[in-house]
């Protein structure tokens, strides 16, 4: 029984990772994805120049999931090239992912300008959908602003390069965002990034409970998880062959994974519930997906990916 994949024509031994941003901001932690069982790793999405981030309390996790509003802290791209250069060397066999945000087109083709010209073997993960830059909307919710920057995107960049997207929850946007993004050589599109904007309050003592944005913040764990799965069914369904999916949100079991999976997705990524329990959660994710695979006969993940059954 086996959860390998393969995504971008490039062979994964397990398609558990981590979610970018959770358990990926310096080489310490990714040294720990990276000696976990996960698949791969994601670093923590990268900005031209390094950044604090917001004021902290930043993030707050509850029994069904979490809130944050972290403000894209991170150490820059450079770093991150960095050790992914250093990682390539060390650990060859394994295909890590750059996750990259620019605040305007310029810094994205800047982004993409440095990646092209290092030694970087990996795949892109282009992140459309920060929540939590005051005073920076979601780009994955501006269609015509998302169609620019793909076409410029794949103007100027050639490797394998996949998109973060923020949740929808109209069938119309479902089908509006598929027919641009079908448009692309886009190796993956990855769904979904937290819930944006929501509100976890402590009511004994009446107040919000992280402190950037009066308390307003991105959404993820249990909460997320219906409409991480519909995100991931709805694009699998509409985009072209080619386009595999990535499954986010709400995974903290391997029947979570099991059921990110039948939906359509190629390769899962965990941030909630890897922020709560750390790395080994990627063994327990594992033999618990291959658990439900041996109870259900299925020794491969291609035996049911996408295949779930309609009532109608
Ligand atoms: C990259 C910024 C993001 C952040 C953040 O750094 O605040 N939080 C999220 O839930 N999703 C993001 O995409």
């Amino acid at each position: 029984i086996s959860t390998k994949t393969t995504l971008a024509g490039i062979h994964f031994d397990n398609c558990l990772m981590n979610a970018a941003g959770v358990y990926c901001y310096d080489a310490s932690e990714l040294n720990q994805i990276q000696n976990s069982m996960a698949g791969t790793f994601v670093t923590k999405t990268g900005t031209v120049t390094p950044r604090t981030g917001n004021q902290v309390p930043r993030y707050r996790a509850t029994h069904l999931g979490s809130i944050n509003s972290m403000g894209l802290p991170n150490k820059g791209l450079q770093y991150y090239m960095d050790y992914i250069s250093q990682q390539q060397k060390a650990v060859p066999h394994k295909t890590y992912f750059q996750s990259i945000a620019g605040f305007n087109l310029a810094e994205d083709e800047y982004l993409l300008a440095q990646i092209q010209a290092s030694d970087f073997t990996g795949v892109v993960e282009l992140n459309l959908s920060c929540p939590n830059v005051p005073g920076k909307p979601q780009i994955g919710y501006d269609f015509e602003t998302v169609e620019k920057i793909l076409t410029r995107v794949f103007e100027v960049y050639r490797g394998p390069l996949g998109i973060k997207l923020p949740p929808y929850f109209d069938i119309v946007h479902f089908d509006q965002m598929a027919t641009i993004l079908n448009q692309f050589p886009l190796a993956f599109v990855n769904s979904v990034n937290s819930i944006g904007n929501g509100l976890i309050i402590d009511s004994l003592s009446e107040r919000v409970t992280i402190k950037p944005k009066h308390g307003f913040g991105g959404i993820g764990g249990d909460y997320l998880k219906p409409t991480a799965l519909a995100n991931v069914h709805a694009f699998y369904q509409r985009l072209k062959p080619s386009i595999q999916i990535i499954g986010t949100g709400g995974i903290k079991s391997g029947q979570d994974a099991f059921e990110h999976i039948l939906c359509g997705a190629s390769m899962v990524q965990v941030g909630t519930a890897l922020h709560a329990e750390g790395p080994q959660i990627f063994a327990r994710l594992t033999a618990e997906l291959k658990t439900i695979m041996y109870q259900k006969g299925y020794t491969t993940l291609t035996d049911f990916r996408g295949k779930l059954n309609y009532l109608d």
